[in-house]
């Protein structure tokens, strides 16, 4: 799998400080939500902060399987659907989460699903930032978001290797 070059960690209190915004902007459209439907898996997490922060406990998840590389992004797999209450009226009324948006298929499967939904993402890169309705940070396309939940603590070189103090 080859990576980009630019690299955004995102540590535990980073994403609850950028997850809170989210809800925040979310929060100031003053509507109702019927539910929320998280896109598993990444979507999960920020799910359950909106979800206390916006007071909503209908949560529904779509699961969707997807084998990508930076570069490409093979097929995308729905492995459960949404219940279909919610796509009544074309989602409207639903706020859908994700962790992030990249080139914009994950979000485009669901859309044809939920049209009328409204899409939030915490982070977006610009080819998939069409298909969202409201995010916090965009970052470059050439950028790879490292969540907290992928890493662990590891030694660093130092910036300047074979420096001895
Ligand atoms: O805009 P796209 O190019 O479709 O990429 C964005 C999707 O990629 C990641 O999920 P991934 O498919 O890696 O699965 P996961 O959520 O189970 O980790 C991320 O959580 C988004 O759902
Ligand atoms: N980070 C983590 N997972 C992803 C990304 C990213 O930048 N793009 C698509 N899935
Ligand atoms: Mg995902």
């Amino acid at each position: 799998m080859s990576l980009p070059d630019k690299a955004f960690p995102v540590s535990w209190d980073q994403f609850h400080r950028d997850a809170r915004a989210l809800a925040w902007r979310v929060a100031g459209m003053q509507r109702e939500w019927r539910a929320m439907v998280a896109i598993t898996r990444g979507g999960l997490v920020p799910a359950a902060i909106i979800c206390r922060e916006l007071g909503i406990r209908m949560i529904e998840t779509v699961c969707i399987a997807s084998y990508h590389d930076y570069e490409e992004q093979g097929e995308l797999k729905v492995l459960k659907d949404v219940d279909p209450r919610l796509l009544e009226d074309g989602g409207d009324g639903i706020l859908v989460i994700d962790d992030l948006t990249d080139t914009g298929k994950t979000a485009a499967v669901v859309r044809a699903m939920m049209p009328k939904a409204h899409f939030a993402t915490v982070y977006a890169k610009p080819k998939g930032r069409p298909l969202i309705d409201t995010f916090v940070t965009e970052v470059s396309q050439d950028t790879w978001i490292y969540f907290p939940w992928d890493m662990g603590l590891t030694y660093q070189e130092p910036i300047t290797k074979g420096h001895r103090g």
